[in-house]
């Protein structure tokens, strides 16, 4: 099977990559903006007649939370339209499609975790982008897999376990929210749980079914709570407070909770899925023996 793999730069699409060796079997492009432009729809039908490639997992978003609030036109166009021209493209060249999506469509007014048919409520730009990325994966092409998962890190590009890493080395003390809560994922494992199900796809292709998935690791936690680990597993010595979002003003609006069920995947699928701190110090140690 060749598989396409946008936004290959990025943090699930690095993670992907690094898993490709155990895939000898497959042939993967790895792509990103430089290579494939996936708001170029030329661009984008061109790739699929020269490679027609099987599979397709878009890893490709604009993921700047706060800087969306005023940059709305590139992340409706990254998150919104470019996931349908691929979706669309899938279709016509009968090959399979995983998209990622996000927490951020719910607005976290809920006390239990999130199941795939709860309604969605998207409150900042992000998180309504997304919400349209999905359905227009939905309404171009009714066999697209859509996966929703939340707070990713990895050893590889940007995110909250390495902005911790970086200001606890700066600074005595920091103030961390504690009212928005949900579940840190380990984007090594959510890359081996998206290869698995193509896996599916490949050789078992009728229980390859369709529809939006909820992903993350197992457990919860508030940013504070996240926090706190980060500093306790790498013995970093700065002081974490824990403050209310209202102390720590954001451009967008963050749901408070938005822990997300994921019997959906695990019963599917047949995963079994880490608790989050035990992946937490398997990516730290990664990270620490990098430097
Ligand atoms: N990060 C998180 O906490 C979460 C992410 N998600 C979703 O998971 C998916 C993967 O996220 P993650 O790996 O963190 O994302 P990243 O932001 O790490 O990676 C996205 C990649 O897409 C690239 N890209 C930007 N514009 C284009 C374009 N026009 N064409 C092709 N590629 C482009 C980016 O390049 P460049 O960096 O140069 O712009 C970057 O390499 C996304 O759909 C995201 O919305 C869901 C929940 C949590
Ligand atoms: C750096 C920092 C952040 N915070 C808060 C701000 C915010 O409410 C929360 C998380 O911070 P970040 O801005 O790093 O995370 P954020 O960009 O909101 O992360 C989100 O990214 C997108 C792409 C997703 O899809 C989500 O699942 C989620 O992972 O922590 C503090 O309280 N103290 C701090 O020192």
């Amino acid at each position: 099977m060749k598989i396409l793999v946008t936004g290959a730069y990025g943090q699930l699409g690095s993670e992907l990559k690094e898993l490709s060796d155990k895939f000898p079997h497959w042939e993967f492009f790895f792509t990103d903006w430089d290579s494939l432009d996936i708001t170029d729809e030329n661009a984008v039908n061109d790739f699929f007649e020269e490679h027609k490639p099987g599979f397709v997992i878009n890893c490709a978003a604009y993921t700047a939370v706060d800087k969306a609030e005023t940059d709305t036109h590139s992340a409706l166009k990254l998150n919104t339209f470019a996931p349908g021209v691929l979706a669309k493209a899938a279709k016509v060249y009968e090959a399979g499609f995983i998209h990622i999506s996000t927490d951020y469509v719910f607005d976290g007014k809920s006390f239990n975790p999130y199941s795939e048919i709860d309604t969605v409520n998207p409150e900042g730009i992000y998180g309504k982008t997304k919400l349209g990325g999905e359905r227009s994966c939905r309404g171009e092409n009714k066999n697209a897999l859509i996966i929703r998962t939340s707070w990713l890190y990895s050893a590889y590009g940007n995110n909250f376990v390495k902005t911790m890493l970086r200001l606890g080395q700066e600074r005595d003390s920091l103030k961390v929210v504690f009212d928005q809560v949900g579940t840190p994922t380990y984007a090594a494992d959510l890359a081996r749980t998206v290869l698995a199900i193509a896996e599916i796809y490949d050789t078992n292709r009728e229980k390859f079914i369709p529809g939006i998935y909820h992903y993350s690791n197992e457990g919860v936690a508030s940013w504070y709570d996240f926090a706190k680990s980060i500093f306790e597993i790498t013995n970093t010595d700065c002081r974490v407070s824990p403050v209310l979002s209202v102390e720590f003003p954001t451009p967008a609006k963050r749901p408070h909770y938005s822990v997300l069920d994921k019997s959906k995947i695990k019963n599917t699928f047949n995963l079994e899925i880490q608790y989050w701190k035990d992946s937490l110090k398997i990516c730290l140690n990664k990270i620490q023996k990098n430097n």
